[in-house]
């Protein structure tokens, strides 16, 4: 999830992360894939200089998988189900209402019929998707209104592209707009025709639901970065392997995918679009099950940890101290995922706030946010002998040894645990470099570890903490934090603040807190001289996702 400020937020993590050309149909034989790559060998000597070059991808056999949306299969199936006199058509604008209003997996009588509803419409035979009102025969119980189909947009006269990444974008910008209804249509194919994938997803989908499109955009956009890709996509693997994710579930999961494409992506599917998903998709596998499967050696899937110390630093934020049942092994400036106990299979990011400890604590600090359950538990329900769950630890604002450069840091609310962690490893490292942080809250009240920041500053001489309130100081009332004697808290917006004190040229940034303050002081710092690839950042897209 952590990225610089280069890669513009899409970074090599946990969703941070995540054969040949021909492997989709090989089955995954091994061989230099090349992302997104055409398989023609037609392709002029210009058009083969602009492919990304070829990445080395370890073999391990990922079986093919068989797009239920592609025109051979829906044939191939009609004819059958007309020889067997199945009904047959797909409502599965039923099914998808279904799954929103009964997130829990189907019952048996709940499957079979959802499984005899899902079978593909003869009428696709023809490459028409239906568009108009089930048969009634074929209608489930009454169930909110399904969100309609995209109208059928004129077929615009537009040359279709030649590379598989021409045409897998090509598709995601149709689907774009639509979204919401395009993943709201695979999950519910996913779970009438895979019920026991339902128990691998938390029991509400809203958080999760728009996950799968933010990953496929992300991979699409770094499709011309091979090696970030495959960092990505590897990362995503590994961080899968909490969910309880097998290689057998991939499969049914691209069908699906591909199902779904197939019906919102309707004026830029063709056979050309559909083999390049295909291709794509099985390499996406690949690399996800292979990552996973080498994290197996050497990682478990999870960590549980114990609740040792949960201190109530406002009435909405806490530090809440854990300590992993295994060593845990991560770096300052990372963070995890975390579940807990109250909200099965519901994941959210935490930065560990401090450096690795000699006792092997880990400690985070959490805000509760309105309908945050995770974050709300955490904050109002946790206590000492609860057992969370932890991810593997990822994300790359750590700290470069390898310069001398000062570090400017900036912490934002919250956003203040992981640049603590950050000071904590520069201090162990031993060279003193100079190090300036930017502490920001709405209030000087707000400034809940200002004690611990303050307590680093005056044992380390190369260290300053500038402290920042952009809604009015609480000075003198019966709330303020500020010890009598220390300067009053500057007043303003944490990024135009530390432009104020520019140039930055001779320091590399490091930025932590809510999106919005980091994408303003992206600008103030490259504003201020340092350049992009010296700052660094968790992944806009996952912070985002994190503060919903
Ligand atoms: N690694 C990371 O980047 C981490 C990020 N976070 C995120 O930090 C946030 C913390 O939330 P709160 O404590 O409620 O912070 P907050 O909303 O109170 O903001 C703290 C300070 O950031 C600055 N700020 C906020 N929005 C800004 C904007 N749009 N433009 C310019 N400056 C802005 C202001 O100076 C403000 O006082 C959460 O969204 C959390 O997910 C938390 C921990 C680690």
């Amino acid at each position: 999830m952590t990225t610089t400020s280069a890669d513009n937020g899409t970074s090599a993590g946990d969703g941070s992360g995540r054969g040949s050309d021909s492997g989709a149909s090989s089955g995954g034989e091994s061989g230099a894939w090349s992302w997104f790559s055409s398989p023609r060998k037609d392709t002029t000597a210009a058009e083969r200089e602009r492919e990304p070059a070829p990445v080395e991808i370890p073999s391990r056999a990922v079986t093919p998988i068989r797009p239920v949306g592609s025109g051979a299969v829906r044939r191939a199936t009609a004819e059958a189900g007309a020889e067997t006199g199945g009904d047959a058509a797909y409502p599965a604008a039923q099914a998808e209402a279904r799954v929103r209003a009964e997130p829990s997996a189907p019952t048996s009588e709940e499957h079979q019929r959802a499984t005899d509803e899902a079978r593909p419409d003869p009428a696709w035979t023809d490459g028409a998707i239906p568009r108009g009102p089930e048969p009634a025969a074929a209608a489930p119980p009454p169930a909110p209104a399904p969100a309609p189909a995209p109208a059928p947009a004129p077929r615009a006269e537009v040359r279709e592209p030649t590379s598989d990444s021409g045409l897998i974008r090509r598709t995601l910008e149709e689907v774009e707009p639509v979204a919401d209804s395009a993943t709201a249509y695979f999950y519910a194919m996913l779970f009438v025709q895979h019920p026991h994938l339902r128990e691998l997803f938390p029991a509400s989908m809203d958080t999760q639901r728009d996950r799968i499109f933010r990953a496929l955009l992300t991979a699409a956009r770094l499709a011309d970065d091979p090696v970030v890709l495959s960092e990505y996509l590897s990362g995503l693997g590994r961080g899968h392997r909490k969910y309880g994710t097998l290689p057998e579930h991939y499969p049914a999961v691209g069908e699906c995918l591909i199902g779904a494409l197939t019906r919102y992506a309707e004026t830029t599917w063709s056979q050309a679009a559909e083999d390049a998903w295909v291709r794509a998709y099985t390499m996406i596998s690949q690399i996800m099950i292979d990552a996973a499967a080498e994290d197996e050696k050497r990682a478990p899937a999870w960590w549980n940890a114990e609740v040792v110390a949960h201190e109530a630093r406002t009435p909405g934020v806490a530090v809440v101290t854990v300590r992993p049942d295994q060593p845990y092994p991560y770096r300052a400036g990372q963070h995890t995922s975390l579940e807990t106990p109250w909200w099965p299979r519901v994941w959210r990011h935490y930065s560990f706030a401090s450096a690795p400890r000699s006792d092997g604590l880990l400690s985070f600090h959490v805000k509760a946010v309105p309908a945050g359950w995770v974050s709300s538990s955490l904050v109002h329900r946790a206590r000492p002998g609860d057992v969370v769950r932890l991810g593997p630890p990822t994300g790359s604002m750590t700290v470069d040894h390898t310069t001398d450069s000062g570090l400017l840091c900036l912490g934002g609310g919250t956003g203040i645990a992981p640049i603590k962690a950050l000071v904590e490893e520069v201090a162990e490292h031993g060279r003193s470099r100079p190090v300036e942080v930017f502490y920001g809250a709405r209030s000087d009240y707000d400034l809940y570890d200002l004690d611990t920041m303050m307590g680093l500053q005056s044992r380390h001489p190369w260290l300053s903490v500038r402290t920042v309130v952009s809604e009015g100081p609480a000075r003198g009332s019966a709330h303020s934090r500020m010890p009598a004697g220390m300067e009053p808290p500057l007043a303003g917006q944490l990024p135009d603040i530390v432009r104020h004190y520019g140039p930055w040229s001779a320091y590399d940034g490091y930025l932590s807190g809510p999106p919005g303050m980091i994408r303003s002081a992206l600008d103030a710092l490259r504003g201020s001289g340092i350049p992009p690839h010296r700052i660094r950042h968790d992944s806009l897209e996952a912070l985002v996702a994190a503060a919903e």
